[in-house]
């Protein structure tokens, strides 16, 4: 199958600072893939790459088949794009704004829907300018979905959203890739990569220093389990590479063990780790 985004030893050497070090990446169609990293590790650069909004210096790149520093307006109207700063608020309603882009594309979803979806339909007739930033962002991702886009990219799409605002993205991402979507996301928020992708690229100083599914990524899956218990003797912990053994020792003979909790590092542990030095 040919990758809906492959990357190839890319470099973007900005004035005094190499910004993007020979980046390899490849994104199949349908896929959720989120790119994870420090501020300044050049997701963003990439990222803009990718949409054809910036030159890059060296490496090759394919997006939906064509080089993104030559292809047109064709290839443009099958993305959708969510900067990271937010659209200039203008005089327009909700409505009217979505209705305006719905425009500039040959196939578009009706704007009613896409309101209903990132959950405006009780703002549709409020001007832009009147809005709180978090609802602004909705309109940034209603604005990136209207043109029914085969590849969507959102860069830190939930910053400013409060939590439920955060789930409701989350369902409507869910919902763009079950209808076949691919999806490169940015975000600092683990949760959201955990969430969503079905892989995540971890990028430190314009490199990518580990790449792998939410679940195994850095070893994840594999790493050691650590078990808490409380008995008569107070509070422990141990770490084991076979934390099903060590329950069922501790428990035999139906003892209930109180306080019992199995953990493995969490993404943001194994993120942590990863970035380390590289920050
Ligand atoms: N136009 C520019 N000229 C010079 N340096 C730039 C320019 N744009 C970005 N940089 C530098 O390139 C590096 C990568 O920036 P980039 O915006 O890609 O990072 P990022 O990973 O998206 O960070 P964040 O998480 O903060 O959004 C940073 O050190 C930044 O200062």
């Amino acid at each position: 199958m040919t990758p809906a985004v492959s990357v190839r030893g890319l470099r973007k050497q900005y004035p005094g600072h190499l910004a993007v070090a020979g980046l390899d990446l490849d994104i199949a169609p349908g896929e959720v893939f989120a790119l994870l990293g420090p501020n300044g590790a050049g997701k963003t650069t990439t990222v803009e790459i990718l949409e054809g909004h910036r030159r890059r210096t060296d490496g090759e790149v394919t997006v939906l088949g064509e080089d993104p520093g030559k292809a047109g307006r064709a290839w443009r109207a099958r993305l959708g794009i969510v900067l990271q700063t937010a659209t200039d608020a203008a005089e327009l309603s909700v409505a009217e704004t979505v209705r305006h882009f719905a425009k500039y594309y040959p196939d578009p979803r009706d704007p009613d829907e896409v309101i209903e979806k990132v959950g405006l339909t009780e703002k549709a007739k409020a001007r832009v300018k009147s809005l709180s930033g978090g609802q602004r962002r909705r309109v940034d991702v209603a604005l990136g979905i209207i043109g029914r886009p085969e590849l969507l990219f959102l860069d830190e799409p939930t910053t400013g959203f409060d939590p439920e605002a955060r789930r409701q993205f989350w369902a409507l991402i869910s919902d763009l890739a079950a209808e076949g979507t691919t999806i490169l996301l940015t975000t600092h928020y683990l949760d959201e990569a955990e969430a969503l992708a079905d892989r995540v690229a971890v990028i430190a100083r314009g490199e990518i220093v580990a790449q792998d599914t939410p679940q195994n990524l850095g070893g994840r899956a594999a790493a050691e389990a650590t078990v808490r218990w409380v008995d008569e003797r107070g509070e422990h912990v141990e770490r084991t590479a076979y934390p099903t053994k060590l329950v069922t020792e501790l428990s035999a003979g139906g003892r209930e063990l109180a306080g019992l909790t199995v953990t493995r590092p969490s993404l943001e542990d194994i993120y942590l780790d990863l970035i380390g030095d590289k920050a």
